[in-house]
């Protein structure tokens, strides 16, 4: 608050004049109507904003409309706000990165004469780059979408196109989707999308209401285009412009696509690629593989924590955060940020990059003196954007050559290395290296910086052509230093005739306002002062000293600006050249670029791996179906970073038949959902090709992770608790398959118990016979520990894969003092421990005894309770056991409900006809039920 009060009141001051403000509102007036677009007005010293823009302004980042001034008067008055420099970077800053709901506008002009500089999406950075990355790094390259559905008998076949314009990659896919959109939800995940281009009207049929949800569980800005826009016709022609290479490849890619070539022409009219001829041959063209990476969707990504999120307390609260060790400038995190996004599914990929960092992790002196090198890599992969742009300058060049000049120390580096994969070592990076570094490449740029940059002058930072380049600049040098030298003697002849020690006190400076200057102390002005007044100038008394000249030195300073200006004009021709043929390097810096970035990753996995204070181990990776997920010694990798926290290390065993699905119980706060989630993490990192916090670890490779863990933040979207874990779950129902995994924590809590623990039974039998995925189940339902009793389908206890196990904690019988030991253990929890940690949690004794109290009315979990015995009959009836007749009808019952629950066309229903419909189905439910004791219990 303090903080906003301080930026207000630094707020720029609104200066117009009667007549500017006049102009500007008859030109505000023209704007075409645009409620997603911030448009701000550069007014040199600030900026400003107007009309429902000034007020977004004010209430968003200055938490006050206090700050509005109005403009003109009258009828035509116009709210207004001044923004200064710094808080115009704060507001682009998180428009473009973090916000998804606003695009940003750039104006500069006068009067009523406006024209707009610089525009962005979320999607499309545009010419903000460069303001927002000037002293950031760039950590995510942002994607854009566009969809192009079309319903049909199976379902939604869903065409999808896209552009990485940091990366100039453009993609298309094709696939067929289910009511619930998870493949689309899954494809933009992996793509790191932004932005989603969908045809307008879409957004008004019911039908399509699952698409946007699935968008909008992403954070993904949408964006409306005309269904026109989303043509292929001359997108072989258009495409054949832009990307390297001959057209046939091109051709024969998009031929193979229906929908998707109308997605891609829309990408490339909205992001307006042909309109810049510096993307003409830059681009490639791919075709995603919805099948190449494993499939994450929204509510994974949350629960494992793989992002950083604003309001984690620390770096180590993500797995990026925690993974990130990568020292390159910018690149080697984006391409972290993409592997996150992107698991592998392919065995051989896997271990590939596991052998890679098994070398780094055995050979510490390699590793370290690899990130001496890496440290000075600049980000390669925008400078060399830059290049291709045109908007890249002699820095640009230079900072390219001074990454260029690490890389034979670092392929001589990897050349060192003698270990167990060197020759994986030699295939992937040296050999790379080696062919971008010979002499037609790499060592060819490295000579043009050389001949053409005046290289000595950086330490006086000052990027400048050498005047060996070119004859003019030559003749103009020799000029320079001529003068120099004048300047040098008559510098000399001056501290003679003043008598006073050159430089000591006699200073020559050089300086913007004044050019060449002499200047003393103050203190030595007296001794001075006759002279100073009869043959010299004085420019300046300052505490600094005082300044002076005479007609010679005023005659000589301007020379000799003269001709740094007629150099400066002369070298401009000069830099347009070398930046010109700096970026016929591109293809060469992409493939440096290639390579430094990944090693960087793989090196920042090593690190991770060998620094922790319990060194991770490598993973044996199976194929998906051979093999079971064994993990011995396992941890959270963030819990366990957390300095408060003493990490208990766990087994898990998820062994087809035995231990296929887990159901783990046991107190709040015992460490149930740490213990699921880090199953999930581990699996993650180790298909990322990342050693895991585990003594040993076997894993069988999963193509999805689902997870269904917390409501989210579903209230504030006017979902209610019940329906958004509902939703959660039947999108795991209907994509979930035996290769995924599906991590589930606490379904059920938004109902009535015996509601949510029916349907947490259903759900679980589904799981376990029809979907057969390992799954980990923690619920505080002790009743489904029964689930594991049940035969499988074959009648054998075995193969039904089910299992117990619970956190353990202990309770002290003496002061009934409870100790959470974070240890998983076989078999099902035996206590309910609500109430101990209610006093854990240092409730108020009165409330915690009355609780005690009415819980022993209730149950037989307390060990002192005298419990009346119609109660004691009420709980032993729970528990009794039931015919398995009438269970196995009873189950079977029950999955008809779920599969009748899950077939609701929740999305498209009101919540009204949504309780309707439910009303009726437990109705018939309870109607079924009354020759099942089994399906009694539940009501
Ligand atoms: N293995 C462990 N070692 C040490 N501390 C742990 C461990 N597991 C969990 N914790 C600590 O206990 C806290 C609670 O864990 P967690 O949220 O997993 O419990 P829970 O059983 O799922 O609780 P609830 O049922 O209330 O959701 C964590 O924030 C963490 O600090």
């Amino acid at each position: 608050m303090n903080e906003n009060l301080e930026e207000q009141s630094k707020l720029p001051e609104l200066k117009l004049d009667a007549k500017q403000a006049q102009g500007f509102l008859s030109f505000f007036k023209t704007l075409p109507k645009d409620p997603r677009a911030v448009r701000l007005f550069d007014r040199r010293d600030y900026y400003t904003a107007h009309g429902d823009d000034a007020t977004f302004i004010a209430k968003t980042y200055y938490h006050t409309t206090t700050a509005l001034r109005q403009l003109g008067n009258g009828a035509d008055a116009l709210s207004s706000i001044s923004v200064s420099r710094n808080m115009f970077e704060t507001i682009a800053r998180d428009i473009l990165l973090e916000r998804m709901d606003r695009t940003l506008e750039l104006y500069e002009g006068s009067g009523s004469n406006w024209r707009l500089v610089k525009s962005g999406t979320p999607g499309n950075l545009g010419s903000f780059e460069d303001i927002l990355f000037a002293n950031n790094e760039m950590q995510d390259s942002p994607v854009i979408a566009a969809l192009a559905p079309n319903f049909g008998q199976n379902g939604c076949e869903v065409g999808l196109g896209y552009v990485d314009i940091t990366k100039r990659v453009l993609g298309l896919t094709e696939f067929l989707d289910d009511s619930h959109f998870t493949n689309l939800e899954s494809a933009l995940v992996a793509l790191g999308c932004r932005e989603c281009l969908v045809p307008a009207e879409t957004g008004k049929s019911s039908e399509y209401r699952p698409m946007f949800d699935a968008i909008s569980r992403c954070g993904v800005m949408v964006t409306e285009r005309k269904k026109t826009e989303f043509k292929g016709r001359d997108l072989v022609q258009d495409l054949g412009r832009l990307v390297k290479g001959s057209v046939e490849p091109v051709r024969d890619l998009v031929s193979g696509f229906e929908c998707a070539s109308g997605a891609l022409g829309c990408i490339l009219s909205y992001a307006e690629l042909l309109a810049d001829e510096s993307n003409y041959g830059n681009y490639t063209v791919k075709q995603y593989s919805l099948s190449s990476y494993m499939r994450l969707d929204s509510a994974a990504m949350r629960a494992l924590n793989v992002m950083e999120s604003k309001s984690d307390a620390n770096k180590n609260f993500s797995l990026f955060g925690l993974m990130n060790r990568t020292c390159t400038a910018g690149m080697g995190k984006r391409l972290l940020h993409m592997w996150l996004k992107q698991p592998l599914l392919d065995v051989e990929e896997i271990n590939c990059r596991l052998d890679l960092v098994q070398s780094f992790v055995e050979d510490a002196a390699l590793r370290q003196d690899l990130r001496q090198h890496l440290k000075r890599i600049s980000d390669i992969e925008r400078l060399t954007h830059n290049l291709e742009r045109k908007r890249a300058s002699l820095v640009h060049v230079v900072k390219l050559y001074q990454s260029s000049i690490r890389v034979p120390y670092i392929k001589s580096v990897l050349e060192r290395h003698d270990g167990q994969f060197a020759t994986l070592i030699r295939e992937r990076y040296i050999d790379s290296l080696e062919k971008w570094s010979d002499d037609n490449h790499l060592n060819k740029f490295i000579g043009l910086v050389e001949t053409s940059v005046d290289l000595d002058q950086l330490e006086n930072g000052e990027y400048m052509i050498s005047s060996a380049y070119d004859p003019n600049l030559s003749a103009l040098k020799d000029e320079q230093e001529t003068l120099e030298r004048q300047i040098h003697n008559l510098h000399k002849q001056t501290a003679n005739d003043l008598d006073l020690p050159i430089d000591k006190s006699l200073k020559l400076d050089k300086e913007t306002q004044f050019g060449h200057v002499f200047r003393i102390t103050k203190k030595e002005e007296p001794k001075v002062r006759k002279q100073l007044n009869s043959h010299y100038i004085v420019l300046e008394t300052r505490k600094d000293g005082v300044k002076f000249t005479n007609t010679k030195l005023k005659k000589l300073g301007d020379q000799f600006h003269k001709i740094v200006e007629e150099y400066k004009s002369c070298q401009k021709e000069l830099v347009a050249r070398v930046v010109q043929t700096a970026a016929s390097f591109s293809e060469v810096f992409e493939g440096i670029a290639g390579v430094l970035s990944e090693l960087d990753v793989l090196l920042s996995f090593a690190d991770l791996a060998a620094s922790c204070p319990t060194p991770y181990t490598r993973p044996n990776i199976s194929p998906p179906d051979t093999g079971d997920i064994i993990l011995e010694g396992c941890r959270h990798p963030c819990v366990e970073a957390q300095d408060w926290v003493n990490f208990i290390p766990n087994d898990c065993r998820l062994v087809r038949g035995e231990s296929w699905f887990q159901i783990i119980t046991g107190p709040n706060m015992g460490g149930k959902s740490t213990y699921i989630r880090q199953v999930g993490v581990n699996v993650l990192m180790a298909q990322v090709g990342s050693f895991v916090p585990c003594d040993n670890a076997t894993i069988s490779i999963r193509d999805c992770i689902f997870a269904r863990v917390g409501a989210g933040d579903c209230q504030l979207r006017g979902v209610s608790t019940f329906m958004q874990e509902m939703l959660e779950t039947a999108s795991i129902l209907k994509g979930a398959t035996d290769r995924s995994l599906i991590i589930i924590d606490e379904l059920g809590r938004g109902t009535s118990t015996y509601d949510g623990f029916g349907l947490a039974w259903a759900i679980c039998e589904h799981i376990v016979e029809e979907i057969k995925a390992p799954t980990l189940f923690a619920t505080h339902f002790h009743e489904l520990t029964a689930l594991a009793n049940k035969n499988g389908n074959n009648g054998h206890k075995q193969n039904a894969g089910i299992a117990n196990f619970h956190v353990f904690a202990h309770i002290d019988p003496s002061n009934r003092k409870l100790t959470m030991l974070y240890k998983v253990q076989p078999g099902a929890c035996d206590q309910s421990f609500g109430i101990h940690v209610a006093e854990f949690a240092n409730f108020p004794p009165s409330v915690v005894a009355l609780a005690r109290e009415k819980a022993s009315e209730l149950e037989d979990f307390s060990p002192i309770a005298i419990i009346p015995n119609d109660i004691k009959e009420a709980a032993s009836k729970r528990k009794r056991e039931f015919d398995p007749h009438d269970v196995s009808r009873g189950t079977a019952r029950a999955r008809q409900f779920l599969q009748d629950f899950s077939q609701l066309p929740l999305d498209k229903m009101d919540p009204s006809e949504v309780r309707q419909q439910l009303s009726k189905m437990k109705t018939d439910l309870e109607r079924d039920a009354v020759d099942s004791h089994w399906l009694q219990q539940f009501f």
